[in-house]
């Protein structure tokens, strides 16, 4: 399933140009942090968003939160236009985890005085509430014991599970996870990946999970999403992605992470840095670093392109071999 038959999120040609100016006189650049993106994300699916540093994922975040406006394209929660939605609004559908909760919260405040603030942002506190507050604990899997203390003196993994109890007390549909757990131990790490999935199971939520860490995706995501550049040059299950007919990048990104990498025969690495996001090349963004790079790859932008019923990849080599394959099959079968 390359796209999920999509009844909660729709990103449609999606794009986020910021505009730079270097200094006084200096002309103005183009920033194309998100070009083009097509993403769908159901309820119960988490997709996870990888790519390298730059490479666009957390402005996509921003853009699905409503925290950033696109510069193009559209971006539907449950048919709702998001930029057209208030604030109060948007935050009751989705909401966002991030790497460094204490930076959200005022170390002044209790945790029960946290919990209660988006209910005094929404309305007037009310009986409900404390229930809801117990009720939200007992989820993350917190003892009421935690309530009289202050951000300070909870461990990196309470903290976290006291950040999304924050996010899920207004039953938002989605959870934008950015890095939610990268600052974390690796058991910790595995804890709170098991937590979000169980939360998952109650609520159906949809998880948006965008990390560096490529050895917890298997474990959290139904798809897996490739960004380069602002674009999603592959899609698919996580079954698929980092597979036989997989971009170069995804093999070279993946081919570090023993997990995913193994599934693949050789092991490529990735050579060099991203070309500058403001002066984009000709061609498939990623040809001057890619070793199989030919001709078309400098001149023609690849499509992304089905390579399977559950697997999109953007790239001349990729489309090719499976047009190859597909036609040898195809022989075989006469
Ligand atoms: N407000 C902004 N103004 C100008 N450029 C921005 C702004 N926000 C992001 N960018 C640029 O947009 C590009 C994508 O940034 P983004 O943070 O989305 O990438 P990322 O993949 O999440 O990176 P990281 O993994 O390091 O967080 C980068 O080149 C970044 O410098």
């Amino acid at each position: 399933m390359i796209q999920s038959g999509c009844d909660l999120i729709e990103v449609r040609d999606a794009s986020v140009d910021f505009v730079m100016r270097g200094g006084f006189f200096a002309a103005k650049e183009t920033l194309s942090a998100v070009d083009t993106v097509n993403l769908t994300l159901n309820r119960d699916e988490t997709v996870a968003i990888v790519g390298e540093s730059g490479s666009g994922k957390s402005t996509l975040g921003r853009l699905i939160i409503g925290d950033q406006k696109p510069t193009g394209g559209s971006i539907k929660i449950k048919g709702q236009e998001v930029r057209n939605l208030s604030r109060l609004v948007r935050s009751r559908l989705a909401q966002p985890v991030v790497q460094d909760p204490s930076s959200a919260m005022d170390p002044r405040w209790t945790i029960e005085s946290l919990l209660e603030e988006p209910f005094r942002i929404h309305r007037e506190l009310d009986s409900r509430d404390g229930a809801a507050i117990r009720d939200i604990l007992s989820a993350v899997r917190l003892s009421e014991t935690v309530l009289t203390r202050r951000p300070h003196e909870l461990s990196g993994g309470q903290l976290q599970r006291v950040a999304i109890a924050r996010a899920l007390l207004l039953e938002p549909e989605i959870l934008v996870c950015d890095e939610a757990v990268s600052a974390l131990d690796a058991s910790v790490q595995a804890e709170i990946v098991g937590l979000l999935k169980s939360i998952q199971k109650e609520r159906h939520t949809a998880i948006l999970f965008i990390t560096h860490d490529l050895h917890l995706v298997p474990r959290i995501a139904d798809r897996i999403a490739v960004m380069y550049l602002g674009q999603i040059v592959e899609i698919g299950s996580t079954q698929s992605v980092g597979g036989e007919l997989s971009h170069p990048y995804t093999r070279a990104l993946f081919g570090a992470s023993p997990k995913i990498g193994r599934r693949q025969g050789k092991r490529a690495t990735l050579q060099g840095e991203p070309p500058s996001p403001t002066n984009r090349l000709g061609g498939c963004p990623f040809h001057p670093r890619c070793s199989q790079a030919w001709n078309v790859c400098n001149s023609v932008i690849p499509a992304l392109t089905a390579t399977s019923d559950d697997q999109a990849v953007a790239c001349h080599l990729v489309t090719a071999q499976n047009r190859a394959k597909l036609e040898m099959a195809a022989e075989a079968a006469k």
